[in-house]
């Protein structure tokens, strides 16, 4: 395991993490901001995240972003599932499906492996079959000595994006600690005093996901300040960093506030 506490020092180097999620193709499709993965890693690679998370499919096209060692650290993402389908109208029981494994993962030079854990989607043989590739997974993480995250989510069909209610949260986070994830990333609960009882049933650090784009930077932004108070060690964020007009400069941004408790109204400074 001394391979995984390496790579979890260098993640967390500056005690917190900005990851940037790149991953969602498997999921959800081309979504606007991420069609062209050439383009969209040379707007964000060398704009402060610590590390970029995507698919090994996904590593082949943008290799030469970690070719020097100032770069950005490499998360893979290993699963998917089909929860997230209702822009193509097509509603169904649910699957979840393993895809890459961690040798895959660290073939591509992967400093660590990212997993979903869907829980209250599909029926209870998906569930208990997510949960079983899981175990397989950890194991296949932990013999390698690399870091294994686990993104825990509770997700039914009238709110596919994911439930941020405080108990399901709580129940997922727990859940996925105990199947021995060494990194989580969960959704945001919306306010600081209900994220602190996240972080308080936690076994490991934790970088909230991004979720969908919000109105404006600002009120993403002020979510990231207020789980960074509560405890949280990152974000995670895809879609309210490349969807956003200025990515470049909105890593920026995310990287002070991550890393130097930039407050707001400085932080916004940077995007004008
Ligand atoms: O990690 C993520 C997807 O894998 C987070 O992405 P979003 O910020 O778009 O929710």
């Amino acid at each position: 395991m001394v391979g995984s506490e390496i790579r979890m020092a260098r993640l967390f180097e500056k005690g917190r993490a900005f990851v940037v999620a790149l991953d969602h193709g498997l999921v959800m499709g081309p979504l606007k901001g991420i069609e062209n993965p050439i383009e969209v890693v040379a707007k964000i690679a060398k704009n402060g995240p610590d590390a970029l998370q995507m698919t090994p499919a996904m590593v082949k096209l943008v290799k030469e972003n970690f070719f020097s060692r100032g770069s950005p650290m490499l998360i893979a993402r290993l699963d998917t599932a089909n929860v997230w389908r209702q822009k193509y109208k097509v509603y169904n029981e649910g699957y979840y499906a393993s895809i890459y494994t961690v040798k895959d993962a660290i073939n591509i030079g992967a400093d660590a492996v990212v997993t979903y854990l869907v829980v209250g989607y599909g029926s209870d043989i998906v569930e208990g079959y997510n949960l079983s590739a899981l175990g397989s997974l950890r194991k296949e993480a932990n013999d390698y000595g690399i870091p294994f995250i686990i993104e825990p989510l509770y997700v039914t069909k009238d709110n596919p994006d994911s439930v941020k209610e405080l108990d399901l949260v709580k129940y997922v986070t727990r859940l996925a600690s105990e199947i021995g994830a060494d990194i989580l990333k969960v959704d945001y609960t919306g306010s600081k005093e209900s994220f602190r009882q996240v972080v308080n049933v936690a076994f490991s650090p934790i970088l909230i996901r991004g979720g969908p784009k919000t109105n404006t930077n600002e009120e993403f932004l002020k979510m990231l300040r207020d789980a960074l108070e509560a405890g949280a060690k990152g974000v995670t964020v895809g879609r309210n960093l490349w969807q956003a007009d200025e990515p470049d400069k909105l890593a920026k941004a995310i990287s002070k506030v991550v890393h130097e408790n930039l407050d707001i109204g400085e932080a916004l400074k940077i995007l004008k």
